[in-house]
């Protein structure tokens, strides 16, 4: 067999079950380490903390970021922000691609085609933006109610912005959320929480949202928690190497 080349020559060759391909780490590996816990990378905390967004990207691989929690979280502020560090990912809220899609605002959706409707038309936009990489996805409050949803979503690294109803309505007071108008509103994000809990649970990173963290400081956390999650969760062809090396195995021929 031919090596398989992933558009360059190969610069090494593996073996192994008769087949014969090229080193993923050559293509994969782009020698970034977790600045965090980076033993070149030295300088001041704020130094680190500045060029931690940068790194994230080119060891994100080009796999999405999704936002998920209740309304009022952040998902869309935090988000931006993110994108806006990394440098090389763009932004996208699924709420704000339905309202362009449609050219409706949320509220008009609700009113118009139910709640119903508006979920299959936000399925259907995860279903559209998914395939796309290097993408930071707000996604609306409800996206997790639908199982078809939630391997759109593992198809990126889903973060859980986990904020207590409490705070979220001291920011979100007044606004027109469709589900949050009832006479008490904070009940609902209550029962809207609880209900929808155990899905967002499922989420690969959860920060604790408190009152005085401002959205810059929950940006920081979570660039902090992706560089640590991507650090427990090498990729296969990483934990093979690391294997067949602590054996003494040829990894590389
Ligand atoms: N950590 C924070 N500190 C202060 N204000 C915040 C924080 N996070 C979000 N906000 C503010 O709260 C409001 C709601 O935030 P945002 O729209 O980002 O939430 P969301 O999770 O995207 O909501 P939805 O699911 O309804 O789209 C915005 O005005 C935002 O600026
Ligand atoms: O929690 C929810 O169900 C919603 C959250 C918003 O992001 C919007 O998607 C919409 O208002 C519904």
């Amino acid at each position: 067999f031919a090596p398989l080349t992933l558009g360059r020559a190969p610069a090494f060759v593996l073996s192994a079950g008769g087949f014969e391909w090229e080193d993923p780490s050559e293509a994969f590996d782009q020698g970034v380490e977790n600045p965090f816990k980076s033993e070149v990378l030295v300088g001041s905390d704020e130094k680190i903390k500045s060029s931690a967004g940068r790194l994230l990207g080119p060891r994100l691989n080009g796999s999405n970021v999704y936002f998920v929690g209740i309304m009022g979280s952040g998902k869309s502020a935090v988000g931006d922000i993110l994108a806006r560090r990394m440098g090389t990912y763009n932004f996208l809220d699924t709420d704000e691609i339905i309202e362009r899609a449609t050219g409706m605002t949320i509220p008009e959706i609700f009113k118009a085609e139910g709640e119903e409707g508006f979920r299959t038309v936000e399925a259907q936009v995860l279903d559209s933006v998914h395939p796309y990489v290097r993408c930071i996805i707000s996604t609306g409050g409800g996206i997790v109610i639908k199982l078809e949803n939630w391997s759109k979503l593992q198809t990126g690294l889903v973060v859980w912005l986990d904020c207590e109803p409490e705070v979220i309505m001291r920011r979100i007071e007044g606004t027109d959320r469709p589900l949050l108008q009832t006479d008490n509103p904070l009940q609902k994000l209550k029962d809207l929480l609880a209900e929808r809990e155990d899905k967002y649970s499922q989420a690969d990173i959860r920060i604790k949202v408190t009152e005085d963290m401002d959205t810059e400081h929950v940006a920081d956390l979570a660039i902090r928690e992706l560089h640590n999650f991507i650090d427990e969760n090498p990729p296969a062809w990483k934990l093979a190497k690391s294997k067949a090396q602590a054996e003494g195995l040829d990894w590389v021929k």
